[in-house]
């Protein structure tokens, strides 16, 4: 009972004292305790009414009542009596009696049902955390009651941040990693950088593993930092549940969102969208577990069941799993193993489930990255028996080859004996060429009410190592179409192509290992430097050692992007000329044996250019180049030899002297007199040539083609100099035909004879 030392003021000190400092009810055989499994038995009971808890009742575990005139007192509201009764309690609690604990009533009726806070005598009370962390409304009352029965204590609601927050901060602590990882594999497929990967040898296989462990070990070491931070900073939560079962539970969470963030990645392909539905699912699961789920997990009512299927979704079951971390904190001082035993306790659910269904999403993700991958006609998985062999040549479907055939007798000879060449090749199977095209096809399929569209149409190509070969063609006629199917981003309709012998319907990831590819657009990492680049792709290569730094260094250098530490600013704060060049160095890392090349000049100064140049003509040495380009005069510099492709199919191939010889066997002369004098000049340039041909006038100014073989050029110097003596000539030029010239005729001609058929 109340002794003279405790007087009232007394009393609410120390209870101010016992709620937010460091009195705890803790037996000195708690630890004894722990091991027969006594959850609940200790009893003190603390009586309140709707506003302010009215007092404390000692109860023994066996519910006899320990001080009836404490429980008498504060029922019939004697506030003399209750200052005292409570000190009593005080001292009750306060002594070495065990199995006893505290609980609240709101009502003033004394029920068992009634009982709304329960503090067992392990608890440490100091710092409010367990109040604070406590289910339901009996935490705000005891403030209230404190608060209220002592004014000058407010800073009683001193707050524990962690601790009050406890489950909903962690979860959403943890789930933080969740738009990190999906924003990243979004992004690598935005920017292509996954295909990038790809086309430079990086199988999926070696993509997931690489990523997931990536990953695996951001998250590991963000846990850890985690756990022991908090461990470090006093917080019982990390410091007295079980470290083991902490790493278990983490762990298996963690890959479990590894897990949803690449099947997640396959949903989105817009970096902004992915990252805002991210963070929506974080903040709105946080949320949802903290107010909606764990009113659930505390009802008695709410099945069982059902509590299960919601943990389902990660982000419940990761609440879940933090939530009896706390409430093992507050009720046992700490979770241990043979707690995942206790009925109540869902950490066992949680980790059963969690487990089972990392397993199955990661195997979901990888279908789905694979399904993806197939639409878009990259990640074909191998088939034996389709190396490049004469036979797979005459098993093609009959009627499509003899259409092809026909469509190909209607073409110029020198494409009709490229496809012979190509026959050839076929049945000697020989790999003398890196690339050998066989009738490849690409047939895009109609949409809204569109015809489908024949961007490439039996295509007969062969080129040999040491080539650089350019494709020629006005916008829309296939070019990119046909680069697609040989970099595997596109199925071919029909027909195929052989790769150093290997079929690219088959073998792409065998393919890929000895390619290099410089993309239209440049397809970089923001954050990684030009050298880290060319390591990352080196490496791709199987280049290591001293042979990666030097082939590095030399890339750099040959493409200047070395000097002034370029090489090691952040590809994203290079200019356009430098990450285009950047590109051109990725596709000749590692010594790839075929390279593709699409516009790589585009953007260029004229002295990178020049510089660009001088690369490719040296790597073209020992390697096989395609190139596409609507600069003639980087075709004709860097090319061996040249197609014109017009409406889907190759309309002349030839080098480009052989070229210029065949469509442009004239000179283009040009002059400008006053109008007045237009038929003079006429008159001589069919003096000079009868075959000579008008292709332009206007205003006094002329053009006409005049046959190489009717003129020699110091004809036409005599004949100017004899019309500047009879009027005056203002200016004139004369020509030899160059490749633009050949491009516009190629393509009037190729016009020309489809508006014919
Ligand atoms: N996915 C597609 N679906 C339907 N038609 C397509 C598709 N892609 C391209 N085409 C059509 O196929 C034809 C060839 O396109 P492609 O992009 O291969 O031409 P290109 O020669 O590369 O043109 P550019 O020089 O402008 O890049 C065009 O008529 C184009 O509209």
């Amino acid at each position: 009972m109340a002794g003279p030392s405790h007087g009232p003021a007394n009393f609410w000190t120390q209870a101010n004292a016992l709620l937010r400092k460091n009195l705890t009810f803790q037996s000195p055989n708690a630890s004894k305790n722990r091991s027969t499994k006594t959850r609940r038995p200790r009893l003190c009971y603390m009586i309140c009414s709707w506003q302010c808890v009215k007092g404390l009742v000692l109860w023994r575990n066996d519910y006899t009542v320990v001080n009836d005139e404490l429980y008498k007192g504060y029922y019939e509201g004697n506030p003399d009596g209750k200052i005292n009764e409570i000190s009593a309690a005080y001292d009750f609690l306060n002594s070495n009696e065990e199995n006893f604990e505290v609980s609240i009533w709101y009502n003033s009726t004394l029920n068992d049902g009634d009982v709304l806070l329960r503090i067992p005598r392990s608890v440490n009370l100091a710092s409010n955390a367990y109040l604070r962390s406590q289910r339901g409304p009996g935490t705000q009352m005891l403030f209230e009651f404190v608060k209220g029965m002592h004014p000058e204590t407010n800073q009683v609601a001193h707050v524990d941040f962690a601790s009050y927050l406890g489950p909903l901060f962690f979860t959403w602590v943890v789930l933080q990693l969740f738009p990190v990882a999906l924003k990243s594999l979004v992004y690598e497929k935005q920017r292509k950088l996954r295909i990038m990967m790809k086309m430079h040898g990086l199988g999926d296989w070696p993509y997931w593993m690489i990523s997931y462990l990536y990953f695996l070990f951001v998250s590991s070491i963000y846990m850890l930092i985690f756990v022991a931070s908090g461990a470090l900073l006093g917080l019982q939560f990390f410091q007295l549940n079980d470290f083991g079962i902490q790493f278990v539970f983490y762990f298996i969470y963690i890959n479990l969102q590894i897990s949803f963030a690449f099947l997640g990645a396959t949903l989105f392909s817009n970096v902004k969208t992915a990252t805002v539905v991210a963070y929506i699912c974080v903040f709105g699961t946080g949320f949802l577990a903290r107010f909606l789920f764990q009113s659930f997990v505390e009802s008695n009512s709410f099945p069982k069941m059902w509590v299960m299927v919601m943990e389902i979704y990660p982000g419940f079951s990761l609440y879940r799993g933090i939530y009896e971390f706390a409430q093992y904190i507050i009720l046992e001082g700490g979770m241990r193993w043979e707690d995942l035993n206790d009925s109540e306790n869902g950490m066992k659910e949680v980790l059963i489930i969690m487990s089972l269904e990392w397993l199955v999403v990661l195997f979901a993700a990888y279908g789905m990255d694979v399904v993806v991958s197939l639409g878009s006609g990259v990640g074909r998985r191998q088939s034996q028996n389709s190396r490049m062999n004469p036979l797979s040549f005459f098993w093609k479907p009959n009627l499509q080859h003899k259409d092809s055939r026909l469509h190909v007798q209607m073409d110029n000879a020198d494409v009709i004996q490229e496809r012979e060449k190509v026959d050839q090749l076929l049945h000697e199977s020989s790999t003398s060429h890196a690339i050998v095209c066989d009738n490849l096809q690409k047939i895009y399929p109609g949409r809204d009410g569109n015809p489908e569209k024949l961007a490439v149409q039996g295509l007969y190509l062969a080129v040999p190592q040491g080539e650089c070969f350019g494709i020629l063609g006005p916008n829309g006629a296939g070019k990119t179409s046909f680069i697609s199917m040989m970099i595997g981003l596109i199925k071919p309709t029909f027909g195929t192509a052989f790769v150093q012998g290997l079929d690219i319907r088959t073998h792409m990831d065998q393919i890929y290992t000895s390619m290099g590819v410089c993309p239209q657009d440049d397809l970089l990492w923001e954050t990684l430097t030009g050298r880290e680049h060319l390591l990352f792709y080196g490496r791709l290569k199987n280049l290591r050692g001293s042979a990666l730094t030097q082939a590095v260094e030399e890339s750099l250098k040959s493409l200047n992007l070395f000097h002034g530490g370029v090489s090691d600013k952040q590809a994203g704060k290079y200019s356009g000329g430098m990450k285009r060049r950047l590109s051109v160095a990725i596709s000749l890392i590692g010594d790839p044996k075929v390279v593709y090349m699409d516009e790589p000049s585009t953007g260029l100064d004229p002295a990178s250019r020049n510089n660009l140049w001088s690369v490719v003509k040296k790597a073209k040495q020992d390697r096989a180049i395609i190139l596409t380009t609507h600069s003639m005069e980087e075709a004709e510099f860097l090319c061996d030899r040249l197609g014109f492709f017009v409406d889907g199919s190759l309309r002349c191939i030839g080098n480009p002297k052989e070229l210029k010889s065949r469509y442009g066997g004239s000179y283009v002369f040009t002059i400008t007199t006053s109008s007045d004098h237009e038929e003079e000049v006429e008159n001589m340039v069919q003096h000079l040539s009868p075959s000579a041909n008008k292709v332009y006038q206007l205003s006094g100014t002329q053009k006409f083609e005049i046959p190489k073989s009717e003129v020699r050029i110091a004809d036409v110097f005599q004949a100017v100099e004899t019309a500047k003596s009879k009027f005056t000539v203002f200016a004139w030029g004369l020509a030899d035909t160059n490749m633009e010239n050949v491009f516009i005729k190629v393509s009037r001609e190729a016009h020309q004879s489809n508006s014919l058929t």
